[in-house]
């Protein structure tokens, strides 16, 4: 909800510069700061916002003005992801378009690209400085022959932060699903535009619903990439005489990159579904074998909360949050150990594997954070929880670490 005290409408823009900004829209001043640095003179500030309720349409349209806000002429603006309360408090995920120059250009193709999305475009918000330095934002609807309609107008004022980051409420139905049913009807929704999402179900469909473990013991090694977990993977299957298996499993990672491109909602739906394919592999394995999995659940959960929250770690839902409980259809495993390095050593073995050699020094930056939201997430699982293991040591004493640890938690192999 917007934050207690708010009048209007609650903007928190992110990306480079205040991690998370909020602004109240009222129709009189509330007595707070103006944010004045909002839209450096001469130039002119625009909103572009979809509703962030989980939909496939929305979540498409917010793709579509992504990438089309990539595109030129908008490569002198600066484009800042926006979440804001429209209304009835509803939230809404967009973009801060901010165009240093402010030329009409700008407004022209914003104002053409969203005729371009046909019936029923979002509306386009446009901020203006008032007589006395204060800020305005105007609402526009775009009508048929070339006309707008200014649906609203109202003061900019900064609020305070609010105590949640505001996709935190939403994240249980827009990125991490609880259930085969959430994850399986968005999939469904992709059918007439992604042939794969097809095969996928009827991979899902075949699978027996509800799996239970075997008698033999599933243990799960979750971490960053490049922590080792194929090394120790590999190993313990060596060791154990298991059966190696990993998430998403081979059936359906060919249509990863396919599913990588598209919105979190979709693109998150299909690891999802990966896990409960999984599930029924581990169910029939467990019987024969212990089974050791590379990536399970734990790794869908955390990196898609880590990539809808944005900015800092304290941002992330607060520990016990429902979002880092298991899903109560999904096969449990016995054991699930976390491998942690430092990032130093993560990107020696990363260079070791002739990977990303050079990264700009920003991105390095919005890496580590990234990656910090991803351990934290991690560390903050529930029921399993997951168990870390410092990775940092040699190949041999990391597995004797590993091997020390499955013996304790499930006995004898
Ligand atoms: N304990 C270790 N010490 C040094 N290098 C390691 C260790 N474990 C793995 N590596 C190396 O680090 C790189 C990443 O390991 P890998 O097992 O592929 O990680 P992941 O599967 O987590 O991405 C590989 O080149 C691997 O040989
Ligand atoms: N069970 C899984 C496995 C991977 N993933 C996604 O896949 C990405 C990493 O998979 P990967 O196979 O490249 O990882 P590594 O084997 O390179 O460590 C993560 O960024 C997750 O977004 C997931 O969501 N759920």
């Amino acid at each position: 909800a917007p934050p207690a005290g708010a009048s209007g409408q609650c903007f928190a823009a992110e990306g480079p510069g205040p991690d998370l900004v909020c602004f109240t829209l009222s129709a009189s001043s509330s007595g707070r700061p103006e944010p004045r640095c909002f839209v450096p003179a001469p130039g002119r500030c625009y909103s572009l916002c979809v509703p962030a309720a989980p939909s496939v349409p929305a979540a498409r349209l917010h793709r579509r003005l992504q990438q089309r806000l990539r595109q030129e002429p908008f490569g002198r603006c600066q484009v800042l992801g926006l979440l804001c309360y429209g209304a009835q408090a509803a939230l809404e995920k967009g973009f801060l378009i901010q165009d240093p120059q402010g030329g009409p250009e700008t407004e022209r193709a914003l104002e053409e690209l969203l005729r371009g999305l046909g019936e029923l475009p979002p509306p386009l918000g446009v901020y203006e400085a008032g007589e006395r330095g204060e800020l305005w934002q105007c609402l526009w609807a775009l009508r048929g022959a070339g006309g707008r309609e200014l649906l609203h107008r109202a003061r900019v004022v900064a609020a305070e932060e609010p105590p949640l980051h505001p996709a935190v409420p939403g994240l249980r139905h827009a990125a991490v699903f609880h259930s085969l049913e959430a994850a399986r009807s968005v999939v469904e929704q992709c059918t007439s535009f992604i042939p794969e999402a097809t095969a996928v179900l009827d991979l899902v469909d075949k699978c027996p619903k509800h799996s239970k473990k075997g008698e033999f013991p599933v243990i799960v090694i979750e971490g960053l990439d490049a922590t080792g977990k194929t090394t120790v993977t590999q190993s313990i299957k060596n060791s154990l005489n298991a059966l190696l298996l990993r998430s998403p499993p081979a059936c359906v990672s060919q249509w990863r990159k396919t599913f990588d491109v598209e919105p979190t909602l979709i693109r998150r739906a299909f690891y999802a579904l990966g896990n409960y394919i999984v599930a029924s592999e581990i169910a029939k394995a467990s019987t024969e074998s212990p089974v050791v999995v590379d990536r399970y659940w734990h790794s869908t959960a955390a990196y898609a909360i880590a990539t809808e929250i944005s900015g800092k770690v304290q941002n992330l839902p607060p520990t016990h949050h429902e979002v880092y409980q298991w899903p109560e259809d999904l096969l449990k495993p016995d054991l699930v150990l976390l491998l942690t390095v430092s990032p130093e050593e993560r990107i020696r073995r990363l260079q070791g594997r002739g990977l990303e050699k050079t990264e700009e020094e920003t991105e390095l930056e919005a890496n580590s954070l990234f990656r910090q939201k991803v351990e934290e997430s991690y560390k903050r699982m529930e029921n399993p929880g997951c168990q870390e293991v410092d990775a940092s040591p040699s190949r041999e004493e990391v597995l004797r670490t590993v091997l020390y640890l499955i013996k304790k938690h499930c006995g004898s192999l």
